[in-house]
This record gives structure tokens, C-alpha cells and sequence, in this order.
């Protein structure tokens, strides 16, 4: 099973309860959903491997440390994910970046697929799944499975908010994928949406509707 990894550090809580309040307006919510971004990727990169190579300082010659494992890929659902692209790529700037547009049917609550352009060399990269809300978890299964389906098979999923009902959609569907959040709120509604989660995160992040 996929573990769930609660981001709690404190700015990243404090960040995130202006995040939700209806009062905060485009830009700030813009400029936070970043800032919460850039703090998650340290927490999601907290395993990466490392080796040793020789470097000299001005002093003298010592054995430090230098990543090692594989290259970095983030896949944003748009529209929403493009709103952490940037804070992860401002700690981890070599990263490439994939798209998956995928919107969800109101009425229905299923994905549609409508764009997907990845990097030549995903499958070898370790691929972050960028999605603000994990609702009912359709979107970010249906992202991993299309991933999947084009041989990636070294996956993560980042996303600031989830729903239970997500959580154990997702774990049922890719047990081998761990999942990095800063909250679990309370249920879904009626609509879909997460209860109290911090309503539509596209129309949020681009001032639609
Ligand atoms: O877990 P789910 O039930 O699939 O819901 C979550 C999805 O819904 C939202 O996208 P939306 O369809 O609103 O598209 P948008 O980002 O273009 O607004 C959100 O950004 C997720 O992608
Ligand atoms: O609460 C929700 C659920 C799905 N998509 C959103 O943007 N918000
Ligand atoms: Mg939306």
C-alpha cells in the first residue's frame, strides 16, 4: 500500500488556512498555493538517494554528497496543477515537465482526458503528479493510469487537499504510488466537492467564474 504523508509544518498549515478562506483574492491565493508548492517538494524529495563524490573547497579536498538517483519529471493536471509547477521547479530546477489536461464532468464526477505531452524520457524520470484536490480521485487515478499505460512506472502523487473518498480510491487503484498532502478533510459532498476543502482550485488560481 502507498503510504499518505501529511505535510504538517507549520507554514505550510498557516500558508494553507489563508489558501481556504473565501476573502483571499486571486493573487494571494496564486502566490500561496506557490509557496506551499515550493515547501512540499522538501518533504517529497526527502528520500532521494544520494552518492559521494570529491570536490576540493578553497581548504581542502573532502567527499560530499550529490543526488543519484533518477531524473525528476512533474506532471501538473491542468488546469488546476499548473498552480504548484513553479514552486517545485524553484527547489528542483532541473526538473522537465509533462501535461494531462483532464477536466471533470460536472454531472458525472468522471475525467474527461483532453491533452496529454510528456517528456521523451518519462519512463525512466521519477514523475510527480501535481493535482491541488484529490476529491473523489478520479482525476489523479485516471492521470496514473495513462501514465502507466505509456511504461512510467515511478510515480508520486503530490496534492494539497484529499478527501477520504479520494484516499482510498487512489490506494485501491495504485497501491504502489505514495501520495504527499497537506490536509485530509472531512468527506465529499453532494457535488463532488471537498468538505471544507477550499472550494473550485482552477477557478481560485485563475480568477474564472
Ligand atoms: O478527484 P476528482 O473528483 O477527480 O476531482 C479533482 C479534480 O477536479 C479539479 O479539476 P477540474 O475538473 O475542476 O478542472 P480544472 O482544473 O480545469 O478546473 C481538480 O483540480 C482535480 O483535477
Ligand atoms: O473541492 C473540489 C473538488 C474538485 N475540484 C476542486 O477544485 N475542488
Ligand atoms: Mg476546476
Amino acid at each position: 500500500m502507498g503510504k499518505v504523508v501529511v505535510c504538517d509544518h507549520p507554514l505550510i498549515q498557516h500558508k494553507l488556512t489563508i489558501i481556504r478562506d473565501k476573502n483571499t483574492i486571486t493573487k494571494d491565493f496564486r502566490d500561496l498555493v506557490g509557496e506551499v508548492a515550493t515547501l512540499m517538494a522538501y518533504e517529497i524529495t526527502r528520500d532521494l538517494p544520494l552518492a559521494k563524490t570529491t570536490i576540493e573547497t578553497p581548504v581542502a579536498k573532502m567527499e560530499s554528497s550529490v543526488l543519484s538517483g533518477r531524473m525528476i519529471g512533474l506532471v501538473p493536471i491542468l488546469r488546476a496543477g499548473l498552480g504548484m509547477v513553479d514552486g517545485i521547479l524553484k527547489l528542483i530546477p532541473s526538473a522537465k515537465v509533462g501535461h494531462i489536461g483532464l477536466q471533470r464532468d460536472e454531472e458525472t464526477l468522471q475525467p474527461v482526458e483532453y491533452y496529454l505531452n510528456l517528456p521523451t524520457d518519462a519512463q525512466e524520470r521519477l514523475l510527480i503528479v501535481i493535482d491541488p484536490m484529490l476529491a473523489t480521485g478520479g482525476s489523479a487515478i485516471a492521470a496514473l493510469s495513462a501514465l502507466k499505460a505509456r511504461g512510467c512506472r515511478h510515480l508520486k502523487l503530490m496534492c494539497l487537499i484529499a478527501a477520504p473518498e479520494g484516499v482510498e480510491a487512489l490506494q485501491a487503484a495504485h497501491p504502489d504510488v505514495d501520495l504527499y498532502v497537506a490536509a485530509v478533510d472531512e468527506r465529499l459532498n453532494e457535488r463532488g466537492y471537498i468538505v471544507p476543502g477550499l472550494g473550485d482550485a482552477g477557478d481560485r488560481l485563475f480568477g474564472t467564474k
